[in-house]
Formats: structure tokens, sequence, C-alpha cells
């Protein structure tokens, strides 16, 4: 691309008579008038063409009436305008959600590209090092199109030959300003193509009520929240174990609270049952009731209950062996979700070592072998760095609220995490605002998903307490 032409060479011409001017003429061929038309009304006519065959539907909204005008009259070609918009508004008020989806996300979608990412698209890519100008020109990358979606757009990216998806992760800050956006996503659409998300604005900016409870008993996915994209947000308990991290106030509450909600007609019908480990007597003391004996908070009580967690496990592993592989949760082997609320008390700042160590080596056993017996761990953390929590990667799904530091997000989402745009450092500390978002990285996809979880009031907590009591 970046080839040498024979004219760059005369840079590097020495002159043997300094006080003599090396004077370079530029060779001048005149092109016959002929010629020069020719290829004007080429491009014309490839131009004409490559418009009607990329927007047929927009050529046609304007090239019938402009016909209907000039065979038939104006007032024919108004009507005709008059009649189309009179039937698009009617359309939008009897089905707004099938006229956004066929024809207002469309039009909003030509318009932003036009107005907002063709016109800032050069400048853009050259300050932020994306696009090379080089000896007069601009080599770009292309937008092959714009989608537009309730709450962002969805621009697709032909990257330049060489480019690598860090190129655009690392300047996700750039395009997001660029394009006036607060923030910017890479994904991979495929070899050399990239999508890059721009929220138009953030549809997780009002905090959600509790999810209504279920009416059917099932164990999970459950409904925690809900998902950037308005999708409810569907958080696996069964067969798996959960790291919620978050620093103070971001809303660890909520995460656990919601699942349990989910879970409460199983745990009615004797599906499901929750252990809970609360050494802060904070937050599950809430809802005390409804673990019923299960229920720890001196770390000695905490110990024993963990190893009477790996007690079932291991009496379940005794039975299931050779007869079956996977779990299905009955009135006699139930689900067991452990649930732990600050896990960091019961290992690294805790100053018994024998508890800590009883303690450590339970979580690691069940977080290594309950998953396929029916015991979950759905662990809350504050601090996620390996010394405080040194089994945090046997957690296969993992979620990054509010965190301190932007180092922490990839240590809690896996490497990688932050430059996709999990930004789990910029969550805004107001609690209204900010508590319950969070990135999560679906089994599915590798690129992280902003979430917000609904949150469970203690009025909630209490009738839910009531409801399994009764
Ligand atoms: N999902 C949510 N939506 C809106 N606000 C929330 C949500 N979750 C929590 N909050 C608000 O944030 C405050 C702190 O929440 P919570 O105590 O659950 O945080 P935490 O992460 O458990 O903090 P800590 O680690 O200090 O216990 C709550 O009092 C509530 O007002």
């Amino acid at each position: 691309m970046f080839k040498k032409l024979p004219g760059d060479e005369a840079q590097h011409l020495v002159s043997t008579t300094p006080d003599t001017a090396v004077v370079f003429r530029p060779a001048v061929l005149r092109t016959p008038a002929i010629v020069t038309l020719i290829i004007f009304a080429w491009r014309l006519l490839a131009g004409v063409v490559r418009l009607l065959w990329r927007y047929p539907i927009a050529s046609a909204v304007v090239a019938v009436p402009c016909a209907l005008a000039w065979l038939s009259g104006w007032q024919w070609g108004l009507g005709l305008v008059a009649l189309v918009l009179l039937g698009l508004t009617a359309w939008a008020l009897v089905d707004r959600p099938s006229f956004a989806r066929l024809v207002g996300w469309r039009l909003l979608a030509w318009w932003r590209l036009v107005w907002i990412y063709r016109r800032h698209w050069q400048p853009v890519m050259i300050i932020s090092g994306l696009g090379r100008h080089v000896r007069g020109r601009d080599y770009l990358p292309r937008v092959l199109g714009v989608r537009c979606t309730s709450w962002a757009d969805v621009v697709t990216v032909k990257m330049l030959t060489g480019h690598a998806v860090k190129d655009w992760s690392d300047r996700t800050e750039h395009l997001a300003h660029g394009f006036g956006a607060t923030s910017c996503r890479v994904s991979i659409a495929r070899s050399g193509r990239l999508l890059l998300v721009f929220p138009r604005h953030d549809p997780l900016a009002t905090p959600l009520p509790a999810v209504t409870i279920p009416e059917e008993t099932s164990v999970g996915p459950v409904e925690v929240g809900q998902c950037e994209d308005g999708k409810p947000w569907l958080l696996k308990v069964h067969g798996t174990h959960v790291l919620v991290a978050g620093a103070t106030g971001a809303g660890k509450g909520s995460v656990i609270w919601s699942a349990i909600r989910g879970l409460l007609p199983a745990v009615r019908a004797g599906l499901v049952q929750v252990w809970a480990l609360d050494p802060k007597r904070m937050e599950l003391s809430f809802g005390r009731d409804l673990f019923k004996d299960r229920y720890a908070a001196a770390p000695a009580d905490c110990a024993d209950l963990l190893e009477a967690a790996v007690a079932v496990m291991q009496e379940r592993a005794d039975r299931f062996a050779g007869l079956q592989r996977s779990h299905t949760p009955t009135v006699r082997d139930p689900f067991v979700l452990v649930v732990v609320d600050e896990v960091a008390f019961l290992t690294a700042y805790q100053s018994d070592k024998g508890l800590k160590l009883r303690i450590s080596a339970a979580l690691a056993t069940l977080t290594t072998q309950g998953r396929a017996v029916g015991v979950g761990v759905l662990a809350a953390l504050q601090d996620p760095r390996k010394d405080v929590l040194s089994i945090r990667n046997l957690f296969p799904d993992k979620i990054a609220l509010r965190l301190d530091e932007s180092e922490q997000v990839d240590m809690v989402l896996g490497d990688g995490a932050r430059d996709r745009g999990a930004l789990a450092d910029l969550i805004s500390p107001q609690p209204d605002l900010g508590a319950g978002i969070a990135y999560v990285r679906l089994e599915t996809s590798p690129d992280p998903i902003r979430v917000r979880a609904a949150y469970v009031s203690d009025a909630d907590i209490r009738a839910m307490a009531g409801e399994v009591t009764a």
C-alpha cells in the first residue's frame, strides 16, 4: 500500500555543484477534453448505479414522487408524499414496536451513518491513530454499515490490513468521545471486521424493582435483573459457582437476594436449600428465617456449615458414582446453594489459622467437586486480588460490580475484559446511578455484557422469608 514511487527518491539526490539549483519540471501530458468528459460521465453513472444498489428504498422514496410530479403535475407528487407520511404516522401510532423495527431504527441508522459516523470518520480515525495520512492520501478503515437498536448504534467496520483488535480496543475512549458517545465496546464480527457499539443513552440508569417471584419451580437460570439490551439478565446458579465482586456499596446484596428470590418457589417445594454464611452479620441476617438452621455468622460456625456442605457433597458423590454424572434436584437430593457474603472475612482476614485452613479447604473442595452433585457456591467479595481469594479461578461464572481499580476488572472477568469495554471501575459510586450495575461474561460470548441487578428491598426480603416459613 505504501510502496515507494520513483519520484520519492528526489530527496536523496546529491548535487556536486552546490551553488547550482536543481530544478524539476513536471511532465505535462495534455488529455483531450473528450476523454475527461467520458471519465466524468462514467463516474456519474457508476455513482448512480451504486446509490440505487445500496439504498434502493431511499432512492425510490425520492425518485417515485419526482417521477409522478414530472409526469402528472406537482400536486400528484406532493399528494403521494403526504399520503405516505400519513400512513407512516398512523402505523407508528397503532403498532409502535413493528414501526420502530421496520422503519424507525432504519431511518435513524441512516441518519446517524450520514450525520455522525461518515462526517466525523476521517478526523477521528486520523487523530486516534487508526488511520494513516501518507503523502497526501488517507488510508482509513471503512464503515460498512450502521444498525440502531433501542439503546445503541452498532457500527460494522472493516479494519485496515494489518490492524489488530487490540489497536481498536486501546482506543475506545477516542472513538466514544469522537462520535459523541459515553463509551464504546469492541467485538469481532468476523476476520477483519469489527462491531463497535456506541450507547445512545443508558437503559440501566434507573434502579429496577425486585423481579416478580416466578410461578414455576425451577433451579434456574434465574432472572436477577436486566441486560443493557432490555433482555432479562438470567443467572445460572445450578451446575456452576458464581463469584460476585464489588467495592463496598456496589450492590452485591442485590445480586445475592435476586438469585434467592428467583429460587423461592423451588425452596418452598423442597427442591432447593439455601445455606447462608454471613460473617458480616449485615446482609443475610435479614432473611434468616429463609435459611432455617442453615445459617452461620461466627467463623467457627461458618467452618462447621461449610464442612457439613462438603459432607453432603461427598455422600452424594459416593451414591451417584457410576449411576449418574449430573444432578437433577429432588426432594431427597435438593440443590444446595451455599451463599457466602464477604468471603474474604473467612479466608484472608481470618486471624485464626486453623479456622482459615478449614474454611479455605472446604471452599476449594466445594468449588472443585460440588457442581455435578448439586452443591453450588455463590460468594461475594470486595477485593478480588489473588492473595485475598486464592481460589477465585475455581468460580466458572464471575460478576464485576463497581470496582475500585481498573486492574481489578481483568482479575475478575479475565484478561482483556476491560479492553473490550467492561469498565467496572467507571461505574458511578452514587447508589441510584451505579449500585447493582455490573459486567458479566456469558458462556456464549467472550464480550462482557452490562447488566443491572434488581434491587430487593428489606421489605421484599422479609416478605420472602415470611412466604417460606408460612
Ligand atoms: N440493584 C440496586 N439498584 C439500586 N440501588 C441499589 C441496588 N443494590 C443496592 N443499592 C443501593 O446501594 C446500597 C448499598 O447496597 P449493598 O449494601 O447491597 O452493597 P454491598 O455491595 O453489599 O456493600 P457492602 O459490601 O458494604 O455490604 C443499598 O443501600 C441500596 O440503597
